[in-house]
């Protein structure tokens, strides 16, 4: 009994156990059911089944060439009291060929068909099937060709659409963010001219429209029946995102009159690149020159990071706050490469991680950006500044050269004008300055009072000083009358050089008597000097004098008082003689 209890309850084990891996129970209609890791596969050569294939759990166990067709099956079971519209989905499809059916439908799709003729065409596949009250249905069908990924998934309408809700949100929220930084990357190119701005506007552009294919759906709807173009704008927009990321680093480190480390393999690879691309896709197809760059973003990772470590050995500055702004978007296209190649982290989205990375490197970019213009701002504030001063500065060396140069200009006008008013030998007024005097003295005059006087005296023997003690002691002798002469200067007074040995004074505002005892004290000051050159003897002069009565009479009365000192010269010299007496 014991046994027969036993038995049966294996027989009922074995039956749950064969029940539940044979379909899926679909209960939450909120929850969106993983069908992937539940279907079988097989494959076979045609696209009918013959009955014969061996179904298996995992498809990666299957040796399956692009000519031969992978099919897949999966029951759902639905435990609603009613019938429930659901959408069998294929997610994140890269399939050239797809067959799918729900036993009373039949939908073809895939890439390789053209856009219009596509059942099914969304960027995701949903096929609308209904799951009958307490009851199953089974999803066959088949992929042929390059299958790149795919993921089968079951739930309601209203279900997928709210999630797409979500995700159109997040994609917003990341293309506005791409495109903010795009615009400010262009914007700061145009304020700064540095081209490193421009490069990376081109690069962000590209990842933006190569992350969103937004070209490629744009050719699918416009030209159906081309569907080449959406694989060809793909290839554009993934060729411009490693050709761009390569513009940035060169641009970026670039430093004025400096090459910089492997700039000319980069830029050789970078015009190799999309050749090398095109001779890809015209003799090996079009799946392996897409391929091309996406296995050549690892190897861009290394060549970026020696370059960025080489460059900052090599003292950019830039370098480490580059390599800091790209280290999100380097680590989650890392994690993007470690998920593609082994499903194990199966937790981690990549496009979550990836956008996570590029979102994070914007920032990064704009924390850069927005603090390279502050100090390009504050650079430009201190240049101006500079130039400021420097103008002031020269404005004032210039406004001081200015003062010396006029100084100077009238220090040599006034020497000039010396040069031109005196005697150079005796420093005392020439005779130039002896008929300006006069001529002022007649023009300053008021009323009546238009008299000056007029007298002219000269040294006694002087021919005999020069014969007996040379030319330059009489000089001296001459210098030593003449400084007699310059202590009477006065503004009423001037005594000049007229000539040889010969002098003349003429005084304005004075009368015969005041002049004759001015005439009387130079006579007697001469006669009193001492001059050790000629043994002190005594110098002695003559002096002739004069009133003149006015401007008209100034020819005569020199005439009168040389005329005088004449005679005082006859009369034995050393003596004041006035004309009217002679
Ligand atoms: N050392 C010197 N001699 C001068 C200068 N100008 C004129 N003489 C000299 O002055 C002398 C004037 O001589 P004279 O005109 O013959 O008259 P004097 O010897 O003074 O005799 P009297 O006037 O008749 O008393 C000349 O020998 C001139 O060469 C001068 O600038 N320096």
């Amino acid at each position: 009994m014991v046994k027969l209890k036993l038995f049966l309850t294996l027989v009922l084990y074995s039956m749950f156990v064969f029940s539940v891996n044979g379909y899926v129970l679909f209960t939450d209609i909120n929850e969106e059911l993983t069908l992937t890791e539940h279907a079988e596969f097989a494959i076979s050569n045609t696209a009918e089944l013959s009955g014969h294939e061996n179904w298996v759990d995992d498809p990666h166990s299957l040796e399956r060439k692009p000519n031969q067709y992978l099919h897949f099956r999966v029951e759902v079971a639905s435990n609603h009291s009613s019938p429930t519209p659901v959408w069998f989905n294929v997610t994140f499809p890269a399939i050239k060929y797809l067959q799918v059916s729900d036993g009373n439908r039949v939908w073809k799709t895939g890439d390789a068909l053209p856009f219009s003729t596509r059942e099914i065409n969304l960027p995701n596949y949903h096929f609308p099937s209904i799951l009958p009250a307490n009851d199953s249905v089974t999803f066959t069908g088949h992929m042929r060709g390059e299958i790149l990924r795919y993921n089968f998934s079951l739930a309601t309408p209203e279900k997928v659409i709210n999630d797409y809700v979500d995700t159109l949100q997040r994609d917003m929220a990341f293309f506005g963010a791409m495109a903010i930084l795009t615009a400010l990357s262009f914007l700061v190119f145009f304020a700064t001219r540095k081209i490193a701005f421009l490069s990376f506007a081109v690069f962000i552009f590209a990842t933006t429209f190569w992350f969103f294919r937004v070209f490629g759906y744009a050719f699918e709807i416009l030209w159906p029946q081309t569907p080449e173009l959406n694989d060809i704008s793909y290839a554009v927009s993934i060729y411009a995102l490693l050709l761009s990321a390569f513009g940035v680093i060169v641009t970026v480190l670039k430093r004025p009159g400096r090459q910089i480390y492997g700039e000319k393999f980069i830029k050789w690879f970078c015009y190799l690149l999309p050749l090398i691309g095109i001779a890809v896709w015209q003799t090996l197809g079009l799946d392996l020159a897409l391929r091309l760059p996406v296995l050549l973003f690892f190897p861009y990772l290394i060549i970026s990071v020696v370059v960025i470590i080489v460059e900052h050995k090599r003292g950019s500055d830039i370098a480490k706050r580059f390599a800091i702004a790209m280290l999100p978007i380097a680590v989650s296209s890392l994690f993007l490469v470690i998920i593609a190649l082994n499903n194990t982290l199966s937790t981690w989205d990549p496009v979550a991680t990836f956008m996570a990375g590029i979102l994070l490197t914007c920032v990064f970019m704009i924390v850069i950006t927005s603090n390279y213009l502050v100090k390009l701002l504050q650079k430009e504030r201190d240049a101006e500044k500079e130039v400021a001063q420097m103008r002031s500065e020269q404005t004032s060396i210039l406004e001081s050269l200015v003062k010396e140069r006029t100084k100077e200009l009238e220090r040599s006008n006034t020497m000039l004008a010396e040069l031109a008013s005196k005697d150079t030998l005796t420093n005392l007024p020439n005779r130039r300055s002896v008929d300006l005097f006069v001529d002022a003295s007649f023009a300053e005059a008021t009323g009546d009072e238009k008299v000056i006087a007029i007298a002219l005296i000269d040294l006694d023997h002087f021919k005999n000083i020069n014969d007996t003690y040379g030319h330059e002691v009489g000089d001296i002798v001459l210098k030593k009358a003449a400084n007699v002469l310059a202590a009477f200067n006065s503004d009423s007074l001037l005594a000049g050089r007229f000539g040889g040995e010969e002098f003349a004074i003429i005084a304005r505002d004075m009368n015969d008597n005041r002049f004759y005892m001015t005439l009387h004290s130079i006579h007697n000051s001469i006669n009193e000097l001492s001059i050790t050159e000629i043994e002190d003897r005594k110098v002695a002069s003559s002096i002739g004098w004069t009133m003149c009565t006015g401007p008209i009479d100034v020819v005569d009365a020199f005439r009168r008082a040389d005329k005088a000192l004449y005679t005082a010269k006859n009369k034995g010299r050393n003596r004041i003689i006035r004309a009217e007496e002679s």
